[in-house]
């Protein structure tokens, strides 16, 4: 039995630092990295994400839809790249914002978070747009898989906010309402709870309560989309606990060198590593 995903990234973002690089191996960078736009391509750029950064990112991130626009070879890739960055020591945040209603759940629950399963991640991205409660198969897998669910709360694309700062009958903005059930899935979680939210760093201050989450929150929108490190502590003032900062393309525009890719995720580590030191626990 291995031990629950929260206690796994606490360890992880200790030992490795908070931070998570995305793999969104967009045609663009495929060019710019001398690659063909094919499966073998993204191959060899998985290969060099894995090489440079495997062994020292606590979080890897590789974003489904790049893989997938490839058909069976392109998810192939995706197989073997989440097996070499978890054997060289990284847990795969796999992300595919899946949501859908409770036995289909059920099913992509089998797919990511399943031992059994060749797309095994050790977390996953969800959507809670069916209702927060029509993810608890995932849930359920996350359990008893040791995995990890990180659920939209309030996302950094301009769009995200007409539905997510809705205000429903109680009075409560439909963002709030999935903080508050991932909040309960983490109550008394020692030392982190393995279910995350994912709230952008672009957004501003959050204009919400965060306090009790007890679990992850990843933080995309940094770096390509113009977000900065020094953001991180407006988005979520008091709460940059267990801030999981993610960059995707501003890392891997610096590819195909590997010392380049490392040069640049120690300079972000570094510079989120001052907002977010020291962590409270
Ligand atoms: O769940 C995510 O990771 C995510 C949520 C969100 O609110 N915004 C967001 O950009 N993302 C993902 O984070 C990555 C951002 O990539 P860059 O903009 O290149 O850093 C993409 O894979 C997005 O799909």
């Amino acid at each position: 039995m291995t031990k629950a995903f929260g206690a796994r990234l606490y360890e992880a973002l200790a030992t490795r630092g908070p931070l998570c690089i995305g793999i969104d191996p967009h045609p663009s960078l495929l060019a710019s990295w001398g690659l063909p736009d094919d499966a073998d391509g993204l191959a060899r750029f998985c290969a060099t994400v894995v090489e440079a950064l495997g062994d020292r990112v606590a979080v890897v991130k590789p974003q489904s839809a790049f893989f997938e626009r490839h058909g069976s070879r392109g998810v192939a890739v995706l197989e073997s790249a989440i097996r070499q960055l978890r054997d060289a020591g990284a847990l795969v945040l796999l992300d595919v914002k899946r949501g859908d209603i409770g036995s289909t759940v059920a099913a992509y629950a089998s797919a990511y978070l399943d031992p059994a399963s060749p797309l095994r991640a050790d977390a996953i991205t969800a959507s809670p747009y069916l209702g927060v409660g029509s993810l608890a198969p995932m849930f359920d897998a996350a359990r008893a898989h040791d995995g990890g669910v990180f659920v939209l709360a309030l996302t950094s694309n301009p769009e995200g906010a007409e539905v997510q700062r809705a205000v429903g009958p109680g009075g409560r903005t439909v963002a709030q309402g999935v903080i508050d059930e991932i909040s309960q899935l983490n109550a008394g979680a020692e030392p982190l709870g393995s279910f995350g939210l994912v709230v952008g760093a672009t957004i501003g201050d959050t204009g919400h309560d965060l306090s009790r989450v007890n679990g992850p929150i990843l933080a995309p929108g940094l770096g390509a989309q113009g977000a900065t490190a020094s953001d991180l502590r407006t988005v979520f003032g008091n709460d940059l606990a267990w801030v999981v900062p993610s960059y995707s393309r501003e890392i891997l525009a610096r590819g195909p060198s590997v010392s380049d890719l490392r040069a640049a995720t120690a300079d972000v580590l570094a510079q989120c590593r001052a907002v977010l030191a020291p962590r409270t626990r």
